[in-house]
């Protein structure tokens, strides 16, 4: 009998375990193979997580195809394995996120060109004639580019090729980007940086595992050292991930990467065309692209020789996916480098309480950067009281931070407003009957979007037009929007500046990231003398004419009331008073709060991140909250509330005791109605993450299973606790 090999085959599903199916050969591990699964045709690829038990033959299915794309590379194979373990998820879930660009597994098409043959056309006309001198040069050119190129249209160039004087060849698809060369412009560091830098080199020379943790002011030029590192991986022939928070960022370090190494990097995000993606793909696993920047699910791109993981921005809750498996990118990315033997490098203008305790505890390498690469000092930071001197009526900017406002126009310098608040208002009620409009699937308020003129959900996308009446009351001109967005604050500056060319950015912007990427370029460039922004614009940007940074609602994060909204409001705000002054001028920034005597704002107003971060560790030490205990979320869910209620009671009451573990919960979640599904939390902390795990996995085999249509998402290490 031929179908003698039996073979592990993870299939890309919520399943538990791998498959096992016949081969006529052996195939080598992560050869992507096309598989029965019941009636269907499903893609997998060929594992080696345990070895097959005795099988009878007769009743395995053979592996219907193999792929011609290349095999998964072993290191991201234990990637996928370890991600599941740590999030609890079925591996197949993981893989999944592995194979996304399907498109990828077959062969990309040669590309189709024309070359000249020196056979004369029969018939010269000065079209012909211009097509042919072009293609003289006996390169091989694109039909559409040389019609282009020389002015005419694509039949004429047809017709050279059907007499002939023109030949069809078949290119070898083009490289998605050219090699970067490692030290194609080497800047000129300062003494800071290239001690930073060749520290970091000589971590990447170790080909070993490592974690160095790049800790530096704003401004104080990270990127050129995490370059270092990366110039000594390309040159050891290694490839390059550099991990960013959002793609809004990725722009300028696209060229940034490309002024230092002669050519961009390959990006990686969800606005990409599905062919680029799947070129993408493809340059990675067969080594022709050597730097990817990428959003976190890059990490699962299929490297061959990966050899460095940059994780920018470290501190940043994107790298937080929080569907599907949920995952942290930073913490998966330093798994990786401890499992496939390579240096990460995380870096952070504010890094988080868990970095700082893994460089604390000599875990991580800390590498301190103290000054602005320009020499110039941090903005002044300048605490508004709004009890002391409030805005007008209906206004959000104080008199205070307006006048700063004025001087810096009159400078000719940029000022960015800071506003977390997407639209217009965050609430619209009645004045007449109080009703306010919330969204029906979700325990949310609708926000409300002027320019479009709807009311819209940011939790499920649900939106509906304004009307001219409440649908409560039925009175006429009775709705009135309750508190600050960014549209609302530019209408405000408008009013007050209505000489200045002022410019939205959030995530709302038509038109994607390309014009985002437009916007920022204008705005880099001087074309705008007012920015009004959400966090979008709050980190890693460089705006040279930018001085003034007036953050309109200081204490916005504090309200959340969860064990990081300390940390995270410094972070944020620190971050975006860090916009001003980066090409040496001085700077200043007013945060305008009602809690001035609030840890952050003083922490911010003294420049005294330092001392900010010691008492946030220690309170974290003494209240036994991570890093010093480890935390699992569970969020039970289903479209009837009492349905859900009683299957999260009946989860806790089924969990084992042991002593170090504690169960909380279940209660109703903060965002307790989401997309129409009803929300419950529970709590576990354990005093290790191994602990952690173990206990999870026994409560989770033990519990009563979900059934219909209730979900149990469980999300280790919780960033959010909504
Ligand atoms: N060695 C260098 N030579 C020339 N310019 C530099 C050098 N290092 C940094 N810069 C410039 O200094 C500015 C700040 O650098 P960079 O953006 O890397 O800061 P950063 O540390 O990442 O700050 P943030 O955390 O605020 O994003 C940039 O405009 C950058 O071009
Ligand atoms: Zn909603």
């Amino acid at each position: 009998m031929p179908d003698t090999f039996p073979l592990q085959v993870l299939l890309p599903y919520a399943l538990e375990r791998s498959y096992t199916y016949l081969a006529d050969r052996p195939l080598e591990p992560g050869t992507i193979v096309v598989v029965p699964l019941g009636p269907r045709e499903v893609l997998g690829v060929v594992w080696d997580d345990e070895a097959p038990q005795t099988l009878n033959a007769g009743k395995l299915k053979p592996i219907e195809a193999v792929l011609p794309a290349l095999p998964l590379p072993h290191p991201l194979m234990r990637l996928v394995d370890f991600v599941a373990d740590y999030t609890l998820s079925p591996p197949g879930m993981v893989l999944r996120m592995a194979l996304r660009v399907t498109a990828a597994l077959a062969p990309e098409k040669p590309v189709a060109a024309v070359r000249v043959t020196g056979m004369a056309p029969d018939r010269s006309t000065a079209a012909r004639q211009r097509v042919l001198d072009l293609a003289g040069d006996g390169l091989a050119w694109s039909k559409s580019g040389l019609a282009t190129a020389a002015g005419v249209s694509a039949s004429v160039v047809d017709g050279l090729v059907k007499q002939g004087a023109l030949e069809m060849v078949l290119l070898p698809p083009r490289p998605v980007t050219r090699s970067p060369v490692p030290d194609f412009a080497p800047p000129e560091l300062s003494g800071a940086q290239a001690e930073a830098g060749a520290q970091l080199r000589a971590l990447v020379r170790d080909e070993a595992f490592s974690v160095a943790l790049i800790d530096g002011v704003t401004g104080a030029g990270k990127t050129e050292v995490f370059f270092e590192a990366a110039a000594e991986a390309l040159e050891k022939g290694r490839q390059v991930l550099i991990l960013m928070p959002e793609i809004a960022l990725t722009s300028q370090a696209l060229e940034r990467f490309a002024a230092r190494f002669g050519s961009p990097p390959a990006e990686w995000h969800s606005e990409m065309s599905p062919k680029l993606r799947e070129r993408v793909w493809r340059g990675v696993a067969d080594g022709t692209v050597r730097a990817v920047v990428g959003a976190r699910s890059a990490l699962f791109l299929p490297f061959c020789e990966l050899g460095l993981v940059v994780v920018d921005e470290e501190h940043d809750g994107a790298y937080k996916q929080e569907e599907g498996v949920i995952y942290h990118a930073r913490d998966m990315a330093v798994a990786y480098g401890h499992l496939a033997g390579f240096p990460v490098v995380l870096s952070s203008a504010t890094p988080s309480v868990e970095s700082r305790v893994n460089a604390q505890r000599g875990r991580y390498r800390h590498i301190h950067l103290d000054q602005r690469y320009s020499g110039a000092g941090l903005p002044d930071v300048d605490v508004v009281d709004l009890r002391e001197a409030p805005p007008e009526r209906g206004r959000s900017l104080s008199p205070k931070l307006v006048e700063a406002v004025r001087q810096t126009l009159a400078q000719g310098h940029q000022a960015l407003l800071f506003l977390n608040r997407r639209g217009y208002a965050p609430l619209t009620l009645c004045r007449h009957c109080g009703h306010r409009f919330t969204c029906p699937n979700c325990s949310t308020w609708l926000v409300e979007h002027r320019f479009r003129g709807v009311l819209a959900c940011h939790h499920c996308g649900h939106e509906e037009r304004r009307p001219e009446a409440c649908p409560a009351c039925g009175a006429e001109d009775s709705l009135v929007a309750c508190g600050p967005g960014v549209e609302r604050l530019q209408e405000e500056a408008l009013d007050l500046f209505p000489e200045a060319r002022s410019l939205v950015l959030s995530s709302d912007l038509a038109g994607g990231v390309q014009r985002l990427r437009l916007e920022l370029a204008a705005v880099e460039k001087g074309e705008a003398d007012i920015i009004i922004g959400t966090q979008l614009v709050a980190k890693g940007h460089n705006f040279p004419k930018l001085t003034l940074v007036g953050v309109v609602d200081a204490d916005l994060g504090l309200a959340q009331g969860d064990p990081r909204a300390a940390e995270r409001t410094f972070q944020l705000l620190t971050q975006v008073a860090g916009r001003a002054g980066r090409a040496g001028q001085s700077s200043r920034a007013f945060l305008q709060t009602w809690q001035p005597g609030h840890p952050v704002m003083t922490a911010l107003a003294g420049g005294q991140p330092e001392a900010f971060f010691e008492a946030e560790v220690e309170s974290r030490r003494r209240g036994g909250l991570p890093p010093f205990s480890r935390l699992a979320g569970i969020i039970v869910s289903g479209p009837e509330r009492a349905a859900a209620q009683e299957h999260a009671r009946a989860m806790a009451r089924s969990a084992p005791r042991e002593e170090g573990v504690e169960l909380l919960g279940p209660a109703e979640a903060p965002l307790a109605l989401i997309r129409g599904r009803y929300r419950f939390r529970l709590l576990v902390r354990a005093a290790s993450s191994n602990q952690l795990h173990r206990w999870l996995r026994a409560w989770l085999a033990a519990a009563p299973k979900a059934r219909g249509n209730l979900r149990v998402a469980v999300d280790v290490d919780p960033q959010s606790f909504l």
